[in-house]
């Protein structure tokens, strides 16, 4: 009791220092299982085997739990790091002999871009540099075959803030309902329970390739209606992660028609849109299958169609660039009430402006160099370089996963990452329980002490009850971690049986 006999203050306003019950309990509740506990426990491993070289049944740690590919062996584009090299050093210009190592590309590049922010130290307009929105606009246009217009576009420092400044935008009630995919990117729920807002999810078709079910969705919105719930958004994340699925124009269309006519947000994360690794499937954007669904249709559907509120993400952490750590993205947001637009247009500039230098990168992303270009040649056979090669790892991978007792797995269609179910005997299940983890945190913790291999439970991502899988990406250089995983799990089948 408080001194003044009165019991103490209710949440949050106790006088108390910091303690995990008087902070947000949004983010205390908030989980991000791809930096979670087998992200920490193989970072404590890595220290461990810097201090102690030989002391564990390894000799490295393998991070296959974030696709961030530069954490691993993948090379950065030269053209994009000689245009961040000139722009974070423009003295270089003026420097005859430095500038006999860098592309006539890169150099005009780097003059257009400081053109227009004069340095990158200088914090440019909260939307994003003009001449770089419209580049992401010639980029949409070419892509799509359909107009874009730079005043829809928003320059983020990654997409994860873009996806967040929306979803803080939308999220006005605790029973705002937002809409996403079980397996979901962890990003979503953790935002949505920061934002004390509620998450529907919808499941994806796991005997389907994890195809995304118009009709699934529907069930969910009205289960979710009968609850008392709002939804305002639904979030597609195309290609998938963690499933790496593509959905096929069909559903797309589907999608679009069901979010039209109930006035959802479709939020349309596409960050890895270039990451496609079979012929069978094609990327279509939202924006590009809404605008060609408009021109299928007339009437009152028309008129519906043109209603839709649609936000679509991208990102240069993804695709071949990898570009993780430079935080640079864009949104494109289409059919939004202009006063509502005005106030993310607010929100955003709470924040002053995306990172310069993340800006740029994605003007190389969307506007890369083209064939007579000096570095064209260069440019494209990195290009090519890197997406053979996350297609050949997937691919081996895959084989790998198909040989292991107990594990399927979808053939990989796009994205970074697999995401195989496992059959995990009744002991292990048992096991996990004791341990007060779920089964497949169980597997992966004992596949990361056993191999030095940190994947991700599916736990981590939802997944169906009584389901489990792990989420990897295919970023590992060569095949050997994948037979480090196939011993391990014969291993684990047999300690389990
Ligand atoms: C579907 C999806 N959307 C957005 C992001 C965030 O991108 P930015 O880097 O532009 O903010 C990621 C990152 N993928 C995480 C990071 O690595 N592994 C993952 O699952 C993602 O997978």
């Amino acid at each position: 009791m408080s001194s003044t006999n009165q019991p103490p203050l209710p949440l949050p306003l106790d006088t108390g220092r910091l303690n995990l019950h008087n902070i947000n309990q949004g983010v205390v509740n908030a989980q991000y299982a791809v930096r979670g506990a087998l992200a920490i426990r193989a970072e404590e491993l890595r220290e461990q085997l810097k201090a102690n070289p030989g002391s564990l049944p390894f000799d490295k740690v393998i991070n296959c739990n974030i696709g961030n590919p530069q954490q691993l062996d993948q090379k950065p584009l030269t053209f994009i790091r000689q245009v961040l090299a000139l722009a974070q050093y423009p003295d270089l210009l003026n420097n005859k002999d430095a500038l006999k190592a860098f592309s006539q590309t890169a150099i005009s590049r780097a003059k257009y871009l400081l053109d227009q922010v004069n340095s990158v130290g200088a914090y440019s307009v909260s939307q994003g540099v003009p001449a770089i929105r419209k580049s992401v606009a010639n980029f949409i246009e070419r892509r799509d075959g359909h107009p874009a217009d730079i005043n829809d576009i928003f320059l983020t420092a990654g997409a994860s803030l873009g996806i967040t400044d929306i979803l803080t935008v939308i999220c006005a009630h605790p029973k705002t309902g937002i809409m996403i995919p079980v397996p979901q990117y962890p990003l979503y729920s953790a935002t949505l329970s920061v934002l004390d807002a509620s998450p529907v999810p919808y499941y994806l078709d796991e005997s389907s390739a994890w195809g995304t079910s118009p009709d699934e969705i529907a069930q969910r919105y009205a289960v979710a209606e009968q609850m008392g719930i709002v939804p305002r958004a639904l979030v597609v994340v195309n290609p998938g992660n963690p499933t790496g699925s593509v959905l096929s124009k069909e559903d797309m269309y589907a999608i679009i028609r069901f979010a039209a006519t109930k006035g959802l947000v479709l939020m349309a994360d596409e960050v890895y849109q270039s990451n496609i690794y079979t012929d069978s499937v094609r990327f279509v954007s939202f924006k590009k299958a809404l605008r060609d669904l408009q021109s299928e249709v007339s009437g009152e559907e028309a008129e519906e169609l043109a209603g839709l509120q649609l936000v679509s993400f991208h990102s240069v952490s993804k695709g071949m660039l990898g570009e993780c750590g430079q935080r640079g993205g864009y949104f494109e947001m289409i059919g939004i009430d202009p006063a509502v637009r005005q106030q993310i247009y607010k929100l955003v500039s709470v924040r002053l402006c995306p990172v310069v230098t993340g800006q740029f990168v994605v003007d190389c992303m969307v506007n890369p160099p083209q064939p007579g270009d000096d570095a064209y040649d260069q440019y494209i056979a990195e290009y090519e370089g890197i997406k053979n090669e996350l297609r050949d790892r997937a691919l081996a991978l895959h084989a790998a996963f198909e040989k292991m007792e107990g594990v399927t797995c979808a053939p990989p269609e796009g994205a970074m990452y697999l995401f195989p179910t496992i059959t995990l005997p009744q002991k292990a299940i048992q096991q996990a329980e004791k341990q007060g983890v779920a089964p497949d945190a169980l597997y992966c913790m004992e596949l990361l002490n056993s191999t030095g291999i940190c994947v991700v439970p599916g736990s981590g991502f939802g997944q169906r009850p009584g389901t489990f899988h792990f989420r990897t990406t295919f970023l590992a250089p060569g095949v050997e971690y994948a037979k480090s995983i196939a011993d391990f799990h014969k291993a684990f089948m047999a300690k389990y049986k």
